[in-house]
C-alpha cells in the first residue's frame, strides 16, 4: 500500500451453493480474492507456530491436530475487509467484536485435523469473558499448492449432494464409491460456512462435526473466521490467547 495507490476494501463478488438446510451449510465460491490470500500469506510468513487445540483433556487431544497456526491483527486492513465480508455474508446481525481474531492454519505434506468440532464442549471455555460458544465457522482455502493430494475437508455426518455439478466443479471429492458424508476438494478462494449451534437450544450440533484429511502431497493454507453467540471481551480479542482457543 503506498500513498499513489492506497487499499480499499472491496468485495468479490462470490457464488454461493447451498449444501444443506439443517444444518446449514453453504459452499462459498470466490469468497476471497488472489491478492488478498497473497497479502495474507506474505504477513504471516514468519508468525506460524504448532496448532493448539482447546479441550477437556488438552494433552490427549493434542495429537490430533498437526499444523501450524497463526492469529491475523485485528487491526490488518485486509483482515477487517474479510471481516466485514463474514459479518455482511450473515445478514449484518453481528457487530464486529463478536468475531475472534481471524486465523491462519497450514499444512505441509502428511499433516492433518482429525474429526472435531468447532463448538467448544468444555463448559470452562464458553465464558460470557469469550462470548459464549462459536456460533457459526468459515473455512477458506487460502493456498494450495500445485501437486497438492488430499487434504479435503470432511463432514461425515453430512449428506451429500446428488447432483453431477458438484464433482464436474472439481468441489467435492466423487471418487469414493463407498459413503463418507461430504468431502470438499482444496480449491483456492472458496469457502465453506455452516452453523454450529442448534437453533433450538443454542447446544452444539454434532452433524457439524469435520476433518481437515492428512495432505498426502503439497501443502495448503486455511483461513477460519469464527463468530461468537456475543461480543468477545476486549481482553479476549486483545490477548494472545492460544490460537485455537
Ligand atoms: O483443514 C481443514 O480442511 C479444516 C480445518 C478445521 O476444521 C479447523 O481448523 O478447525
Ligand atoms: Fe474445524
Amino acid at each position: 500500500d503506498n500513498v499513489n495507490n492506497p487499499y480499499k476494501c472491496t468485495h468479490p463478488s462470490y457464488q454461493v451453493h447451498k449444501v444443506s438446510s439443517s444444518p446449514l451449510v453453504i459452499y462459498i465460491q470466490n469468497f476471497m480474492t488472489p491478492s488478498e490470500r497473497q497479502h495474507l500469506r506474505q504477513i504471516s510468513s514468519s508468525t506460524f507456530r504448532r496448532s493448539a487445540v482447546a479441550g477437556n483433556s488438552g494433552a490427549q487431544r493434542v495429537g490430533i491436530r498437526t499444523s501450524q497456526s497463526t492469529s491475523l491483527p485485528p487491526s490488518d486492513p485486509i483482515a477487517r475487509c474479510i471481516s466485514e465480508r463474514a459479518i455482511s455474508f450473515q445478514g449484518f446481525d453481528i457487530h464486529e467484536s463478536q468475531l475472534e481474531p481471524l486465523q491462519l492454519v497450514k499444512y505441509a505434506q502428511t499433516e492433518r485435523y482429525d474429526f472435531h468440532t468447532d463448538w467448544l464442549s468444555d463448559p470452562n471455555y464458553v465464558t460470557s469473558f469469550n462470548g459464549g460458544n462459536r456460533q457459526s465457522s468459515f473455512f477458506v482455502y487460502v493456498h494450495v499448492s500445485n501437486d497438492t493430494t488430499g487434504g479435503g475437508t470432511n463432514f461425515p455426518l453430512l449428506a451429500a449432494p446428488h447432483d453431477n455439478k458438484w464433482c464436474d466443479l472439481g468441489i467435492l471429492e466423487c471418487d469414493e464409491l463407498y459413503t463418507n458424508g461430504v468431502t470438499f476438494r482444496p480449491l483456492e478462494g472458496n469457502a465453506i460456512f455452516w452453523e454450529n449451534l442448534l437453533p433450538e437450544s443454542g447446544e452444539g450440533d454434532p452433524r457439524t462435526e469435520h476433518a481437515g484429511l492428512p495432505l498426502t502431497s503439497g501443502d495448503k493454507m486455511g483461513m477460519n473466521i469464527w463468530t461468537r453467540q456475543m461480543p468477545l471481551s476486549e481482553e479476549a480479542r486483545r490477548e494472545d490467547l492460544p490460537v485455537d482457543f
